[in-house]
């Protein structure tokens, strides 16, 4: 609830959106950046690439369904999306979770040595080797790389993920207008945010990376229902959310 009458409300709405983001974007980004210099050891890497296609599978659904947890708190924390009917809150929590995750995740990326932080240290694209899905993988490092490239804020990051999950097109969604409208008010506080820090560059090339985030998301799930298809022991363990968010 917004008490500074004076301030714009788009004001407010940034201000809440920005507070949501950092009570539940599970690292700081200090934090991250400050733990870069811990890299696995070639053992380390080495002791990963060695473990099960169905363990390798497990930890990482394990941590992806841990963060989807904080993207399912972060919204229900944005004004106005619990006043959305449950059905549209799932219909967006589903749609767009994983995009959130993605963008989030570029705050654990290290572009310099292209390592993300993974189990407690940095890694590259070699430690989830045994996942038996290289290409996904690289397609995750290749966007955070390219999301790197723009040195979003933290503000900017909460603001951008605000409009990828308030996204009113997704499908069987029962109140469009309703979605939209609330997109419409994040969007124009995005917009306001980046005019004043003269960071309008970015909102272009953030719309493309929107794209690019659907095709990574769609396509990959895809090419993981199947690839989970061919093995039911590992698709159990994908969580419920994860579970969910995959096949249903
Ligand atoms: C501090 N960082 C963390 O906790 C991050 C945030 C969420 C995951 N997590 C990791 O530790 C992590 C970091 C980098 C990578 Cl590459 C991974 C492995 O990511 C994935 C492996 C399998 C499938 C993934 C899929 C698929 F296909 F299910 F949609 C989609 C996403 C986006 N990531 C997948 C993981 Cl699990």
């Amino acid at each position: 609830v917004c008490v500074l009458p004076s301030l714009l409300s788009s004001d407010c709405l940034t201000a809440n959106i920005v507070k949501s983001h950092r009570e539940t974007c599970q690292y700081r980004v200090e934090e991250l950046q400050a733990l870069r210099w811990k890299v696995f050891s070639r053992e380390e890497v080495l002791a990963y690439q060695s473990k099960s296609v169905e363990e390798m599978w497990q930890r990482c659904a394990y941590r992806l369904t841990d963060s989807i947890q904080y993207v399912v708190e972060f919204a229900k924390r944005i004004d106005g999306f619990l006043e959305l009917s449950q059905n549209d809150q799932i219909v967006l929590l589903k749609g767009g979770s994983l995009e959130v995750v993605l963008v989030r995740m570029c705050r654990s990326f290290n572009p310099d040595n292209g390592t993300v932080f993974f189990e407690g240290k940095y890694g590259g694209t070699e430690v989830f080797k045994s996942l038996g899905c290289n290409d996904l993988i690289a397609s995750i490092f290749e966007f955070s790389q390219s999301l790197c490239a723009l040195h979003l804020s933290e503000q900017e990051v909460a603001l951008f993920t605000a409009v990828v999950l308030l996204n009113p097109e997704r499908a069987w969604l029962q109140d469009k207008e309703k979605v939209a409208r609330l997109h419409s008010h994040v969007d124009v506080a995005f917009k306001n945010t980046l005019q004043r820090s003269h960071r309008d560059t970015v909102l272009s090339k953030l719309s493309q990376k929107t794209l690019q985030l659907k095709s990574l998301c769609s396509l990959h799930i895809d090419r993981l229902r199947s690839f989970l298809e061919l093995r039911p022991l590992l698709a159990h363990s994908l969580f419920p959310p994860l579970y969910h968010e995959l096949f249903t």
